[in-house]
């Protein structure tokens, strides 16, 4: 079995061109420990792309990355975007186009970080690609229409198939943890939406005997994730909730800086996506923290490994977790926002001395 894996690495935008390059000389520096052959390449992507290729989004792009294993999407910051022609924000092309329909979102609270409680370990398992963004070929563009002047209508599409596939996939990380899902909707309103999703969910569970299932609807969701969110392991949901619960999680273990996420699919594509934006408050002072995309590429390293059995690619992602919960362990090789003196270079470095 070959050990070698071709990842794309696009920076994004703002704090994206730091924690970027941070994701992948970690990786990097993990690959070579354990043999594991990675063929990295860059590609043009955000504001920078725009100036160089006329496009924020480059034409080529998904042809080009459809021939990867996986890639790093650093965050993107499409607000501040102007308003020309080539102005694009590429992430539900991407999400989309690749099919990569379960967002898997953990939160974990590492000790003295500014944890709002210690024990917190679980995983959001957000739908990427209905409900408010739904499907472009479901609906045209972002499923929001206007009427009149006066009147806006979003459309929230679920769909028995999207529903089934993520649940699919939440079942999945539930059977290797502890074997706990919650379903997270709000049924109780959204009868036919909600209703559809959690109905697909149930169908799937009888794949899944040894998980047990329980449901919170959504708003006392939000409440349970600060009271007692140890009591949670796998949660699943759809678009818009998760996309609002899982930066609610991360406020509860130090912040945005410690939200990493992996989008993946049935396919054999994985996009490395940390939950937050590209925070242009703190860009080119380096200081951003880089956990959540270093964890993010290392989810992205781990979940190849397994779906490739290349032992190298597991070996890598396990020295690396190992790694980073050492430099998380201090204070001179954590960045400030999680009570830490060392900026985002300072942060990496201690990562990669820890690797061994
Ligand atoms: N996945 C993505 O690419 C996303 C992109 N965005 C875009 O990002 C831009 C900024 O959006 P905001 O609402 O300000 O959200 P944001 O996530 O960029 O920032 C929110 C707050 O968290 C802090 N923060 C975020 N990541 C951090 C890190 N790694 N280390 C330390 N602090 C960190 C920021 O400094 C800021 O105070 C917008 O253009 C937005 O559309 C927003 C969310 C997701
Ligand atoms: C696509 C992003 C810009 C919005 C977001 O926060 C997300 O969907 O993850």
């Amino acid at each position: 079995m070959t050990s070698h894996l071709v990842i794309g690495i696009l920076n994004g935008d703002d704090i994206g061109h730091e924690i970027v390059p941070a994701a992948v000389e970690v990786t990097r520096a993990a690959a070579a420990k354990t043999g594991l052959e990675i063929d990295w390449r860059p590609m043009p992507i955000g504001r920078s792309a725009l100036d160089t290729h006329g496009s924020t989004f480059p034409e080529g792009t998904m042809e080009t990355l459809s021939k990867m294993d996986g890639f790093i999407l650093g965050p993107i910051g499409h607000q501040a975007y102007p308003k020309v022609p080539g102005a694009i924000n590429p992430h539900p092309i991407m999400r989309k186009g690749f099919n990569l329909f379960a967002n898997v979102r953990p939160t974990k609270s590492f000790p003295g970080l500014g944890a709002i409680h210690e024990g917190i370990d679980l995983v959001i398992v957000r739908e990427n690609n209905e409900g408010f963004q739904p499907d472009r070929n479901v609906v045209a563009g972002t499923g929001e229409f206007r009427p009149t002047e006066d009147v806006t209508i979003s459309v929230r599409v679920i769909t028995r198939v999207g529903s089934s596939r993520v649940a699919r996939a939440a079942f999945e990380i539930a059977q290797q943890r502890k074997k706990r899902l919650t379903l997270v909707h709000k049924n109780t309103v959204f009868k036919l939406g909600c209703g559809m999703f959690v109905e697909e969910c149930h169908r799937v569970a009888k794949e899944f005997p040894e998980v047990t299932v329980d449901e919170v609807i959504v708003d006392t969701m939000a409440m349970r994730l600060i009271r007692d969110p140890q009591s949670f392991d796998v949660i699943v949901t759809t678009n818009m909730f998760g996309d609002i619960l899982t930066d609610e999680a991360a406020g509860l273990v130090g912040g945005l800086g410690m939200a990493p996420g992996l989008c993946i699919g049935e396919g054999n594509l994985a996009m490395a996506q940390a939950t937050h934006g590209s925070a242009p408050d703190i860009a080119g002072k380096g200081i951003a923290n880089p956990f959540a995309m270093i964890e993010s590429a290392r989810m992205m390293i781990e979940w190849l490994g397994h779906n490739r059995k290349i032992a190298q690619a597991v070996e890598a992602a396990s020295i690396m977790e190992k790694a980073i919960a050492a430099a998380l362990g201090n204070p001179a090789t954590r960045t400030r926002d999680i009570r830490g003196t060392a900026d985002t270079a300072g942060m990496t470095r201690g990562i990669i001395a820890a690797l061994g």
